[in-house]
């Protein structure tokens, strides 16, 4: 059944969870991985909303950027005091969901506390580092953020310009940013808020550049929180979103830390000078590995948020006849409007399930780097970088597409759709801006066909080893493997064809640089097509793996409107293997699977569980009960605090007059 059924929900609303043929807890469970780990969002929503100082003092369209950051720095000082009585203190996911819950998806001076400071204290310091930072930042007596990017250099970190210079009489490092294009500049919280950071800087020692690596730096007075003596700090200004976040810039001038202040673990500097290289090249690009890890869990759910506001509002909203001229139909029954959603539904929950699965990955990994063996680190480099391009552009696209599904509601703030909006899309930008994190996984799989072509096909992980294989034939009575081969002929034929064009330009004698230039555009549709097959096979397994047949039917339902759908649209890669008639016979599954997804569409957004305190959504509230408090919206909004604005007596009225005489 439907949890979500509850007295005074508005009729249509009732009626679609009535049709729905599944338990919305059970299927949390499968979403967010154990009916425990579901179980305990439910009970941090329900003990949140009974806390009224947590509660939102207005509306977030509402507020100026000011007032955002103070009430998400007044919700954090309080969920800080409340934090030991309501979540399990060590869990991270908890840490992240509660703060969503009881802030939101604006950002908040805590934001990247959790995600990007304290990792990299608890995987690259030193135990004694740890003993010294770990604790005050877990108690948040010191708050921190990560300052890597500079004003002039983002996606090429070998070209950052921060300097720390050795000294060794002193035992310190010397910070310095001796330009204007190497200040910091983006990292969350640093604006106003963190009074510490790890900054990310060139260590030189003996006049030698050793490239970047992490320093643990106080940027702020502990007392009174001004900028300590060398340090130039501030906010970089209003954003397209995430404005409750204080991004912000920093530049140094010799500004002196003590040698202990650089992260050890890996790297280290001795006493009088020495250097000792790190187990592996890139471990000091962990920090961003951890996080690209979650952004694909992170950013399905983004997209669940849109796209629960979308079904439940196009289950309420009628508009236009079908057969009955006597009643408007409920736009969720246009094929449109289905096509349109059912499919981003699919992908919000492919995304999620590969999402835990990178999360799983990057854990295990973190246990194989702290016992000396870091050979995973490329697969996971590469894996990770392609997912999180496809992801956070397919999450945009599928948001975009919910806001249209919602006609002019979609475009109000009251639907909070553009915010979820410029908050997701920030993702493809975040973590490494999406085409050259696509370019990444393209050496990847280059290296991975010159392998092939070396007759080296035995030493290809599980991953690529499709690259391989030779099929030319595809049976058509397809079923979801069927479908995979489909998509592994796109993607092999894509990673072959693209890295011949890389080889023939060489060949031509053009420079790596050159060619690899030249043949970008095809590379990154290789990478795209791999991640792509990467999502739809972990769907399957995923799939494959629910043990409740309920639950199970209304999943495989699911990915064959996933599995249709995505065929169909790389159509233009697989004109070779398909026939015009296999590509109608799967347009026409499509369809079929739209209608058989349909009684289950309102329920397959419920089982996200969001609440409607983590929505703040009007269009999408849980009740369905949209139009009386849309038209409460706007009736609280300060634009009519007053009937006559000084705009008009003070303009409009003079003007109108004027024009009379
Ligand atoms: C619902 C949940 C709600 C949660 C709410 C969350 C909201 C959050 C909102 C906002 C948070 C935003 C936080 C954002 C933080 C940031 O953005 S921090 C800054 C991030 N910056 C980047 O990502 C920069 C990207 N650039 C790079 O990573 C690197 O420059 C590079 C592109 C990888 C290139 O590096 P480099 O030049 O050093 O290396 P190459 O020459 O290209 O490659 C050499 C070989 O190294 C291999 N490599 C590279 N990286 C790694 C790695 N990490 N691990 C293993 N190997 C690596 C690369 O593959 C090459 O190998 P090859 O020679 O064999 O091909
Ligand atoms: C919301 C948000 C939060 C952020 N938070 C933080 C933070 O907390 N800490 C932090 O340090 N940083 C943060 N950043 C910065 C972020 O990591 C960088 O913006 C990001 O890495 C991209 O770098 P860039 O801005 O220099 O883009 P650029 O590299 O200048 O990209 C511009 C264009 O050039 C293209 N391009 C660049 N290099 C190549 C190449 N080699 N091949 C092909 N095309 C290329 C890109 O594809 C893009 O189209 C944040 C950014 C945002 C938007």
């Amino acid at each position: 059944m439907n949890q979500s059924i509850k007295p005074g929900d508005n009729p249509d609303l009732t009626e679609e969870r009535l049709s729905g043929t599944f338990d919305t807890n059970s299927m949390a469970a499968v979403i967010y991985g154990s009916d425990k780990l579901a179980q305990r969002r439910r009970e941090i929503s329900e003990a949140v909303s009974r806390i009224p100082e947590l509660q939102d003092s207005k509306p977030c369209p509402f507020m100026t950027r000011e007032e955002k950051i103070l009430e998400g720095s007044r919700k954090s000082a309080i969920l800080n005091r409340l934090l030991p009585g309501l979540i399990d203190l060590d869990s991270f996911e908890e840490t992240v969901f509660i703060h969503q819950e009881v802030i939101g998806i604006e950002g908040h001076p805590l934001a990247l506390h959790e995600s990007l400071f304290i990792p990299p204290i608890a995987t690259q310091g030193t135990d004694e580092q740890q003993k010294k930072w770990l604790g005050r930042a877990q108690r948040r007596e010191i708050i921190g953020c990560y300052a890597q990017t500079e004003l002039g250099h983002g996606s090429n970190l070998r070209a950052l310009e921060t300097t720390a210079t050795f000294d060794i009489s002193s035992q310190e490092f010397i910070l310095n940013s001796p330009t204007i294009t190497s200040l910091k500049w983006w990292p969350g919280a640093l604006g106003k808020s963190a009074n510490w950071s790890i900054v990310i800087a060139n260590l030189i020692v003996h006049d030698k550049n050793h490239g970047p690596h992490p320093f643990m730096v106080q940027l702020r007075d502990e007392k009174s929180h001004e900028p300590l003596p060398g340090i130039t700090v501030g906010d970089i200004g209003p954003k397209m979103a995430f404005n409750g976040a204080d991004n912000g810039f920093l530049g140094f001038e010799n500004y002196r830390i003590p040698r202990e202040n650089m992260l050890m673990r890996h790297s280290k500097v001795t006493p009088d000078g020495g250097y000792i290289r790190p187990p592996h090249a890139k471990i000091g690009y962990s920090g961003m590995v951890r996080v690209r890890s979650r952004m694909a869990a992170e950013q399905g759910l983004f997209l669940a948020h849109a796209l629960t506001i979308a079904v439940r509002y196009s289950a309420i909203r009628r508009q236009g006849y079908l057969e009955d001229r006597s009643r408007e139909v409920k736009v969720l029954d246009y094929q449109t409007q289905q096509h349109r959603l059912f499919p981003s539904i699919a992908r919000a929950y492919a995304f999620i399930f590969c999402g835990f699965e990178t999360i799983r990955l990057y854990d295990q990994l973190l246990i194989d780097v702290q016992n000396g063996n870091t050979s995973g680190m490329a697969d996971l480099h590469a894996l990770t970088s392609g997912l999180k391009s496809v992801v956070t552009h397919q999450t945009g696209e599928g948001i975009e597409q919910a806001r249209m599904a919602c006609g002019g509601h979609g475009y109000s703030m009251a639907s909070y759709i553009s915010e979820i909006y410029g908050v997701a899309i920030g993702g493809c930008t975040y973590e490494g801006e999406n085409m050259v994190m696509l370019l990444q996984l393209a050496r990847y799989l280059v290296k991975s066909i010159e392998m092939i072509q070396n007759g080296k096909s035995k030493n290809l992980g599980p991953m690529v080893a499709y690259l391989a294989a030779n099929e030319s034939e595809i049976d058509l009575n397809l079923g979801p493997n069927e479908y995979l081969k489909v998509f592994q002929y796109a993607a092999r034929s894509q990673a072959w064809r693209a890295t011949e064009k890389f080889q023939k330009l060489r060949n031509s004698g053009m420079s790596k640089e050159q060619a690899w230039n030249q043949a970008s555009v095809e590379l990154t549709r290789a990478s795209r097509l791999h991640t792509r097959l990467y999502i739809m096979s972990t769907f399957i397994n995923h799939v494959g793996s629910v043990v409740d047949q309920k639950i199970k039917k209304v999943l495989i339902d699911l990915l064959n409107v996933h599995i249709t759908y995505e065929v169909m649209d790389i159509g233009i890669y697989v004109q070779g293997l398909l026939s015009s008639d296999q590509m109608d016979l799967i347009r026409n599954q499509l369809y079929v699977s739209l209608e058989t997804i349909r009684p289950n569409a309102v329920s397959l957004v419920d089982s996200f569980q969001i609440s409607d305190m983590q929505l703040r959504s009007v269009l999408g509230r849980r009740d369905g009960n949209v139009y009386e408090n849309l038209f409460k919206w706007a009736k609280s909004c300060p634009l009519n605090d007053k009937d006559v604005l000084e705009s008009v007596t003070k303009y409009l009225k003079p003007m109108m007059d004027k024009s009379k005489l």
